[in-house]
């Protein structure tokens, strides 16, 4: 099994490059089964567990994907084929992003119920309602959901009840190619959306108004293959300027985006931290005092989501008590728990935790419990006294490029190890196990 050990107390410094975002890459690639002519060329492609799973994805519907160097292309000129089965769809939920393409190239999809997962229930009704609208013929039954429409999708108006991410970037995916004008209402304002508009326009699609709440897709009759980059990934940048906060340092973000990043450096200012733009990054500077703050997540340009474990990290060396509430997934609090075993001091009220800053952080034996929990977690162990492991690392690894390996390059005490049954953990403390003679790292 394989663990991230972290040995608390050292401060980060030097730079770290962000990778292209995983967030952006996954509906650009499904969007490149739009092309019935062509080669797609997408750059800056990070080496994740979730691009490989999508590409695994397109290849069983009968896309052609080569993956090197960062770089992926794409040719869906054959036949395809428009059912991906559950064993595909069970390990990432953005393997549903496909039935928009679908369904505007072929006129069908049949795609595996994606479930819940631990975050929260996360329906899909809103994907769906935006196909109906659009003429498709939907049905669910025996685990699948099914989506049939004779002819093209027709351009309609489609009202979005939340400014879901996943169902703006499906239905203007399936927009693209349907006949006349879709106007999407209340649409989600992401710049992982505005990425995606760029290549479906780049692809001979007519999109305008990606960014705002108000995106108008005037249907093409064909599209094809183009050359596009992904932008860098804000939640990665987001996470390496949390973790070099906790720990004191002064480290530069390489590659961040400043704009992506506002309503973190909004909050990170109003907790006395420094946050400079540098022609290349962010760099942020920080000492051991912060003051606690509120938090709320919500859809962009709010707080986002996936930064929101990471920031609980941060709030619980802060100076004061802060609450975050959390609104945009129903059970995204799962690494409270786990933070618990490292003796923060954390309530839950509904929606909301109240953090306490003055707790001291001790390591101890976690799980990451999903992809952001996990990163908190390391970034926790950071500033914790003694050694942190950390497990269930194929949750990390959905989302970031070598965590352990780049948080060490900026100087932080910590390793990735595989750990044998025979040296699982022993329960003692790390003193008795001193004591004992068994090495701290798996006392
Ligand atoms: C691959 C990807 O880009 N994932 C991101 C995307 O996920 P995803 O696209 O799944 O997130 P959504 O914006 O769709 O979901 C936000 C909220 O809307 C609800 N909802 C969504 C769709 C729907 O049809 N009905 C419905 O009720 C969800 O249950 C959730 O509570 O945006 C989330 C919110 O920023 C991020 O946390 C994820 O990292
Ligand atoms: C929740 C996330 O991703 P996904 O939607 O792919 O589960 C995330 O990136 O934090």
């Amino acid at each position: 099994m394989e663990k991230i050990i972290v040995h608390g107390g050292k401060r980060l410094s030097g730079s770290v490059k962000i990778e292209g975002a995983k967030n952006a890459v996954l509906p650009v690639i499904a969007a490149s089964m739009l092309a019935s002519e062509g080669t797609s060329k997408i750059y800056n492609v990070p080496e994740l567990a979730d691009v490989y799973t999508i590409n695994e994805v397109l290849r069983y519907l009968n896309t052609s994907v080569n993956y090197s160097k960062k770089t992926i292309m794409v040719n869906a000129m054959a036949e395809l084929f428009t059912e991906a089965p559950f064993e595909y769809v069970r390990k990432m939920r953005a393997s549903f992003l496909v039935m928009g393409p679908l369904l505007a190239r072929v006129g069908h999809a049949k795609i595996a119920l994606p479930g819940g997962c631990a975050i929260g229930s996360r329906p899909i009704d809103q994907h769906l309602k935006g196909f109906e609208a659009m003429g498709a013929k939907v049905t669910i039954g025996n685990g699948s959901i099914e989506a049939k429409v004779d002819g093209r999708l027709k351009g309609t108006v489609i009202y979005l009840d939340f400014p879901s991410v996943g169902a703006t970037e499906n239905i203007i995916m399936a927009a693209s190619l349907a006949e006349g004008e879709t106007v999407l209402e209340n649409a989600a304002r992401e710049p992982e959306i505005v990425n995606l508009a760029q290549y479906l326009n780049a692809m001979g699609a007519k999109i305008s108004g990606a960014g705002s709440g108000r995106i108008i897709i005037e249907g093409v009759e064909k599209m094809h293959g183009a050359e596009h980059t992904i932008l860098p990934d804000r939640i990665e940048a987001g996470t390496y300027m949390i973790a070099a906060a906790i720990t004191g340092g002064n480290v530069l973000i390489e590659d961040a985006d400043i704009e992506d990043l506002r309503p973190l450096i909004a909050k990170m200012r109003e907790m006395g931290i420094t946050v400079e733009e540098e022609s290349v990054g962010v760099r942020v500077i920080s000492n051991d005092h912060f003051q606690a703050v509120d938090v709320k997540t919500m859809p962009h340009p709010g707080f986002p989501t996936d930064l929101q474990a990471q920031m609980m990290a941060l709030l619980l060396k802060a100076q004061g008590t802060s609450v975050i509430t959390e609104t945009v997934f129903e059970n995204r609090f799962m690494h409270v728990e786990e933070f618990r075993r490292m003796n923060a001091t954390i309530k839950i009220d509904g929606r909301s935790a109240i953090i306490d800053g003055s707790c001291d952080l001790q390591g101890a034996e976690v799980t990451a419990t999903d992809l952001r929990a996990g990163a908190a977690l390391v970034i926790a162990g950071l500033v914790a006294k003694g050694y942190t492991r950390i497990s269930r690392l194929h949750h990390i690894d959905r989302g970031y490029v070598d965590l352990a390996g780049k948080l060490r390059a900026l100087g932080a005490d910590i390793e990735r190890v595989n750990i044998s049954e025979a040296e699982q953990p022993v329960a003692v403390s790390e003193e008795l196990g001193s004591s004992l003679g068994i090495n701290p790292k798996f006392a």
